[in-house]
């Protein structure tokens, strides 16, 4: 698989590899990386990276017939551009279309385009999604955003409070975050529902911001120790390590008709302290 190295001209730094157009590594300028990526993670074609920035399309989790979490994370796409922007911002835009295989999983023509761009404290990912067809069809995604931590006892998430989620642990819909800030101590696996206002990662020395638009949905996701050793391409402490916050569309499918577009955006912000 290639591997594509972006950079802006004031020294933000990204990786990237064709497989699954995932993102591995994301560093802000004067900045620490930010993603978690597993050590144990296999790099093979046909097998999904534990770690960095997963597309999940056209199948969150296995809520439906194709394989868990859809076809695009596990899928060779083929890169348009990589380079700066006028600004002076790094960007790389990949696309992905039908081909056999995806038609036999899923009977439909699309093209969807991912566009990744950076500069100083900000990483912008922009994913969209076209009908080329003539008939409507429905679709569940996310940017599965992993994101490095010192350590998860001492991690802090803020702007989720008065949410409503579903408890995937529990299987249990209509939950409500009473807490303002989450702290996470075990298993925590949550869709929060029509989620407007951004979420805040606070470790000791730094912050980073998680907004969103067009996505209605965010999930947070950590297996705790129990889950995590049974994850076969995760360290054993990995869980400690990494949080998801993943910007989604899963509770209502984007139904898209013929020659219509649809697209969601993640914006991460990183601030030392
Ligand atoms: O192991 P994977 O297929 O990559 O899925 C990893 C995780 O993705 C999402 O965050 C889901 O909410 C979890 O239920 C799932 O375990």
């Amino acid at each position: 698989m290639d591997r594509i190295i972006v950079s802006s001209a004031d020294g933000a730094r990204a990786e990237l590899v064709t497989h699954g157009a995932h993102m591995c590594s994301w560093i802000p300028a004067g900045g620490p990386e930010q993603l978690f990526l597993s050590s144990s993670s296999e790099f093979t074609e046909g097998a999904a990276i534990r770690g960095g920035v997963p597309i999940v399309f056209p199948q969150f989790s296995g809520m439906g017939v194709l394989p868990k979490h859809g076809f695009a994370r596990n899928a060779l796409w083929k890169m348009l551009s990589a380079g700066q922007t006028e600004q002076g911002a790094g960007q790389v835009v990949f696309e992905l279309q039908e081909n056999i295989a995806r038609l036999m999983l899923w009977p439909h023509v699309f093209r969807a385009e991912y566009t990744v761009t950076l500069a100083g404290d900000t990483l912008q990912l922009d994913f969209s999604v076209t009908n080329t067809g003539d008939t409507v069809f429905q679709f569940t995604t996310a940017l599965h955003t992993y994101f490095k931590i010192e350590d998860i006892k001492e991690t802090r998430l803020h702007g989720l409070g008065g949410l409503s989620y579903r408890d995937t642990v529990t299987g249990q819909n209509g939950c409500r975050q009473e807490e303002e800030v989450l702290r996470i101590s075990g298993e925590v696996d949550r869709i929060y529902a029509n989620v407007a206002q951004s979420v805040v990662i606070e470790q000791a020395h730094q912050t980073v911001e998680v907004s969103q638009a067009g996505f209605q949905d965010a999930v947070v996701w950590n297996p705790g120790a129990e889950k995590g050793a049974q994850i076969g391409d995760l360290e054993v402490d990995g869980f400690q390590r990494m949080v998801c916050v993943e910007a989604a569309t899963i509770m209502r499918p984007v139904a898209l008709e013929p020659g219509r577009s649809w697209s969601g955006m993640q914006r991460i912000v990183w601030r030392a302290k």
